[in-house]
């Protein structure tokens, strides 16, 4: 039986992927995150769940291995994690009063094979005042969340509606991944 290793240090993609009851370790990567804004938003996100599952495989070739990666889209341009305020607010004054689509990528790596795929899904944002940027940057949320924002969190308060997958906009398409973990079945364990 092969072991699971989550490729990732967010703690929110371990709390979903307990919550499925799944029999997991964690490794983080520490791969360069960069991408190229001319690459489609699925693009970016499945090369980057790739490339961060590809460098955990290195080190544990007899696991497998799931990676994921989260970005905002919102008029062709992609929004990753805020570096600063000055970012933070750039990124959620465009998001105001407007729809974006938030991709989430997943790569599932075993050494028998390599299986991706992404899940988009639409969040409509309220108008937000200077006030409400300005105080939710003060709560610290925004900075290790793609957009700036988590719509678990105090992010919840910008939120009109979503269409899609709710835990793609959290960082893991739950389902999605555990009904492509079947095709890795054989291999996992599950939590007695
Ligand atoms: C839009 C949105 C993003 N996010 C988070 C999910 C991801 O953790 C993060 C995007 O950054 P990622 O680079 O996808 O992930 P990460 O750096 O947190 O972790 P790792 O690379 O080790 O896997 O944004 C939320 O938690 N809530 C939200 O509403």
């Amino acid at each position: 039986m092969k072991k699971l290793i989550l490729a990732s240090g967010s703690p929110r993609r371990k709390q979903l992927l307990e919550q499925a009851q799944l029999e997991f370790s964690i490794s983080t990567s520490s791969v360069d995150e960069s991408f190229n804004q001319t690459e489609t938003p699925d693009q970016v996100v499945e090369q980057l769940a790739k490339r961060k599952a590809r460098d955990v495989f290195l080190r544990h070739e007899d696991c497998i291995i799931i990676g994921a990666d989260t970005i905002v889209s919102i008029n062709g341009e992609i929004l990753g994690k805020p570096n600063n305020e000055e970012e933070a607010k750039e990124m959620l004054c465009l998001l105001s009063g407007k729809n974006h689509e938030v991709y989430t990528g997943v790569a599932i790596i075993s050494d028998e094979k390599t299986v991706s795929f992404h899940e988009r899904t639409i969040v409509s944002f309220l108008p937000l005042e200077e006030s409400d940027i300005e105080s939710y940057i003060g709560s610290g949320e925004p900075f290790d969340k793609a957009g700036s924002y988590g719509i678990q969190g105090l992010g919840a308060l910008f939120v009109n509606k979503i269409d899609g997958c709710y835990f793609n906009v959290v960082g893991l398409p739950l389902a999605r991944t555990v009904r492509e973990l079947k095709n890795f079945q054989h291999l996992i364990r599950h939590r007695e």
